[in-house]
């Protein structure tokens, strides 16, 4: 499904990601792991063809990535969505929960308006949001409902791919964990394959078959999730990620 394929980008002469190179399979999980800077975000908006790689290959049901033509750019998006870290400018400030939700589907869809609010409501439901609040604006909701709010828009076009982009980065720890879950149950109920990019390995068990680490955008090893915890199999660099990452979450539950 998605394919990339020796895949290097140079920004301003550095270079930011090199000889990048996975598959992901239809309805498989991977995740992106590595520290701040190395380069996660960077393939992130590489496949959703907001940047053109400096060369390789990016290719999506034997497609490639866009890059001339409004038309192919639409394929490109109703099949592929992306939840980005929240940053409360996802949703339009100055439009109802509603309305932004009912976009994608006016921009990617032949729905009438009633068939558009059925489909709205079916995913605001799905995400576990009450529907009195669609008739707010977006600054009314806390950070948890807001990324619930960005999961259904991107949901709403039913793309075949979904990357989350550190999004459950900026939620404590008990909401992350129930994101995590309602993404674990939406990707078994719709068949969705994921590619969930992330800084914390604690989070992937359960979630993602298979794990990449990026280390300043070098891939240093890709694994699968049950081997994570298999330390004399795992390249120095992913135990140091993982260690750090179990650290922050012993200081976390002693804080709360
Ligand atoms: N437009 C740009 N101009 C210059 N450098 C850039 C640009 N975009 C990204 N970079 C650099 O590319 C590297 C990778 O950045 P990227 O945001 O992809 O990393 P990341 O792993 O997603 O980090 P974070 O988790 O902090 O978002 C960084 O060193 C960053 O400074």
């Amino acid at each position: 499904m998605l394919e990339i394929r020796r895949l290097y980008k140079e920004i301003h002469g550095s270079p930011i990601l090199e000889d990048i190179h996975f598959r992901i399979e239809d309805g498989e999980s991977l995740a992106i792991v590595g520290e701040s800077g190395s380069g996660k975000s960077t393939l992130a908006q590489l496949i959703m063809a907001l940047k053109q790689p400096t060369s390789g290959h990016i290719f999506f049901d034997g497609r490639p990535l866009p890059n001339k033509g409004i038309l192919s750019y639409r394929e490109w998006y109703r099949d592929i969505q992306i939840v980005f870290q929240n940053t409360g400018s996802t949703l339009n400030p100055s439009l109802s929960l509603f309305q932004c939700l009912e976009e994608p589907l006016i921009n990617f869809t032949r729905y009438n308006r009633a068939e558009r609010k059925h489909k709205v409501l079916e995913y605001w439901g799905k995400v576990g949001l009450n529907e009195n609040l669609l008739r707010n604006r977006p600054g009314k909701l806390s950070g948890g409902q807001y990324q619930r709010a960005c999961l259904a828009k991107a949901l709403l076009t039913r793309p075949k791919l979904l990357i989350c982009d550190e999004m459950v980065s900026n939620l404590d720890v008990l909401l992350q964990q129930q994101m995590i879950e309602l993404l674990i149950s939406i990707q078994k109920e719709q068949g969705l394959t994921l590619l969930f990019i992330t800084h914390d390995l604690t989070l992937l068990p359960g979630l993602c078959s298979n794990i990449m680490v990026l280390k300043e955008g070098k891939q240093v090893e890709l694994f699968s999730t049950s081997a994570l915890y298999d330390e004399a199999e795992r390249d120095p660099y992913t135990v140091t990620l993982l260690n750090s990452s179990k650290m922050f979450e012993t200081a976390w539950n002693q804080l709360t």
